[in-house]
């Protein structure tokens, strides 16, 4: 009786995750140091009509009630390292589970990015105390095996330090004024370790690399080499 009932329980599982995938888009991820261009390689798809673009939801983090969380985590990172990662992991989570009928979601960064790369800076650098980075683990834990936050593929835009660090500069984001070069060393090594070397954490989907150092002038060469890998094959329109 017992195996039978095994049987049935798989099978009904088996139509159960065929179905959320069949009902969830191929899911991009766009992920890569600050200033290493994510915003240009989202706008360059916004030609077409149905492709679901989610920017990150910074202005999200920089009115959250009226508080500045971004502000506060860079004046003070110790003070609000947590309350700034607890809101992320929240609205990225948003952005995951965002219902659309396009065939593909291309997402800026995601909970993969800030759990391993940025969650994990502040563990080493002791702005997250350990019982407030198990929290946020924990429920990043939860959210992996209960919600549909699958990738299908992820575009690391690969950059040195450099580069990034003089276009941050360049576009002077007020809240990043005093990001010195050494944070975004740091944060280019978490990704070169999570997602080019994969030494680091578990790579949620397969990563297609785009020397994002290439100046603006010929770097849409190679977000055109990277559109049959977004567009999966999937009747995606341009934008008429
Ligand atoms: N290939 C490039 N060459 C030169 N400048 C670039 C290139 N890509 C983007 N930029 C410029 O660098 C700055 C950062 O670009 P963008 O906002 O796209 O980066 P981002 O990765 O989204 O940044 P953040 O992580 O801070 O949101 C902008 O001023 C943009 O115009
Ligand atoms: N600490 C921290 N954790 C995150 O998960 C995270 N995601 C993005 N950012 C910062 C980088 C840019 O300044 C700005 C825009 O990417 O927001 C983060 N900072």
């Amino acid at each position: 009786m017992g195996s039978i009932r095994r049987l049935i329980l798989n099978m009904a599982n088996n139509l159960i995750c065929a179905e959320s995938r069949k009902s969830r888009p191929f899911t991009v991820i766009v992920e890569g140091n600050i200033g290493c261009g994510k915003t240009t390689f989202l706008n360059y798809f916004q030609k077409y009509n149905n492709i679901c673009v989610l920017s990150e939801p910074i202005e999200l983090w920089r009115d959250c009630r009226g508080h500045n969380l971004l502000g506060h985590m860079y004046e003070d990172p110790k003070k609000w390292s947590f309350t700034f990662q607890s809101y992320v992991q929240l609205t990225m989570l948003q952005h995951h589970t965002l219902p659309t009928n396009c065939p593909v979601k291309l997402m800026e960064r995601s909970i993969y990015s800030a759990r391993y790369c940025f969650v994990e800076k502040m563990k080493r650098d002791g702005l997250l105390s350990k019982p407030s980075a198990a929290v946020i683990d924990q429920w990043f834990q939860w959210l992996l095996q209960n919600t549909p936050i699958n990738v299908d593929l992820i575009v690391y835009l690969r950059s040195s330090p450099e580069v990034v660090y003089e276009r941050m500069m360049k576009r002077n984001r007020s809240e990043e004024k005093s990001v010195p070069i050494e944070y975004l060393e740091q944060l280019n090594e978490l990704h070169e370790q999570w997602l080019y070397h994969k030494t680091l954490y578990h790579c949620p989907a397969p990563v297609v690399t785009i020397d994002a150092n290439l100046d603006i002038s010929s770097i849409e060469e190679e977000y055109e080499k990277c559109e049959p890998h977004i567009l999966n094959k999937l009747a995606v329109n341009t934008r008429a």
